[in-house]
């Protein structure tokens, strides 16, 4: 395992408002890393610094193997960054804004127009390749967007908040890309409003408050961190569920389908306690499922906000 991503310390302030107060990361290559937090949290401010936007007022980094401050061309040649601020030219074609970042890949006239026309399909937006982009729909920019980040062929992707805005299908068909990124190995450095979206796309999830890393794990290990979770058990019959009943603490009947639920949070420890405590008694189960709260429980129950963000 490899790390693509590390980061010690990381500060940064805005006059006398403090964003970034100590950020430290370890990102493992091929990895999605989903960074989660509260409108102004710092999200974008921790992207720019970390693709050498925006210089930290502290701490180290570590992007590809190049330091961020002794070496910010090794990091820029290492990575591709798409977001808020997009770099699509409205005016241009889709075909001419690629055709524009191969130029400044320095690629010949033949590999710009494979490359092109390959992102073009890949991104299904060749139908639409010598339209205004800013006749574009919204995905099919942020499609455009990605595509041009990939000429580069980065190893290191940054996607800032990929898919705000975006209706579902849209949104959909972006997890796709980046899932087959991933499968290619590439690593994603993503920021998200959408606890959804860290669900299903991240190995990893961090949740920034108040300048700090409050939270981090995969989204099983957050969301056992807090109440609410429960193990239900099925059983084969009446008299297995009265028995089980009996000796469970805090079993509740689920309806009269000889269902039982347990507060628990789902952890192995605490369902090899379970098991065992049935097995004990020699009553059998049928079925086990574990229930834990899902990350908006999760985020309210660390930063007391319902969602990361609700409006921009
Ligand atoms: N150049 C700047 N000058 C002054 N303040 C800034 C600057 N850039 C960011 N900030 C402030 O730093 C804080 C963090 O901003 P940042 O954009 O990183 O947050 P964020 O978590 O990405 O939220 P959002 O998704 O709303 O952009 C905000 O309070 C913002 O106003």
């Amino acid at each position: 395992m490899t790390i693509a991503i590390s980061a010690s310390g990381l500060r940064k302030s805005f006059g006398d408002k403090t964003v970034l107060d100590g950020i430290d990361l370890a990102i493992t290559s091929g990895s999605v890393f989903a960074l989660l937090g509260p409108n102004g949290a710092g999200k974008t401010t921790t992207v720019k610094i970390l693709s050498t936007l925006v210089k930290p007022d502290g701490g180290t980094a570590t992007v590809a193997g190049h330091d961020l401050a002794t070496d910010p061309k090794g990091v820029r040649s290492a990575i591709g960054v798409t977001g808020q601020f997009s770099a699509v030219d409205g005016l241009m074609t889709g075909e001419e804004n690629l055709m524009l970042m191969a130029d400044l890949h320095h690629l010949n006239r033949r590999q710009a127009r494979r490359t092109t026309a390959e992102l073009l399909h890949r991104f299904d937006i060749a139908d639409a390749a010598n339209k205004p982009a800013n006749t574009y729909s919204g995905g099919m920019k942020r499609r455009l967007d990605l595509a041009m980040t990939l000429v580069g062929s980065p190893r290191i992707i940054f996607l800032d908040e990929p898919t705000t805005g975006l209706d579902p299908r849209s949104r959909r068909g972006m997890w796709q890309i980046v899932e087959e990124l991933v499968s290619d190995g590439v690593t994603i450095f993503l920021t998200t409003q959408y606890l959804e979206e860290a669900d299903q796309l991240a190995d990893h999830i961090a949740v920034l408050d108040g300048g700090r890393l409050v939270a981090e794990g995969t989204s099983q290990e957050l969301k056992r961190r807090i109440p609410g979770g429960h193990v239900v058990l099925h059983f084969a019959d009446d008299a297995a569920v009265t028995a089980a009943t009996g000796i469970l603490t805090g079993a509740i009947r689920d309806g009269n389908n000889h269902t039982l639920r347990v507060p628990g949070d789902g952890s192995i420890a605490a369902l090899r306690g379970l098991l065992d405590q049935l097995d004990a008694a020699s009553i059998d189960v049928g079925e086990l499922s574990v229930h834990t709260p899902d990350l908006d429980d999760v985020f309210l129950a660390l930063t007391g906000q319902s969602q990361p963000e609700t409006t921009r």
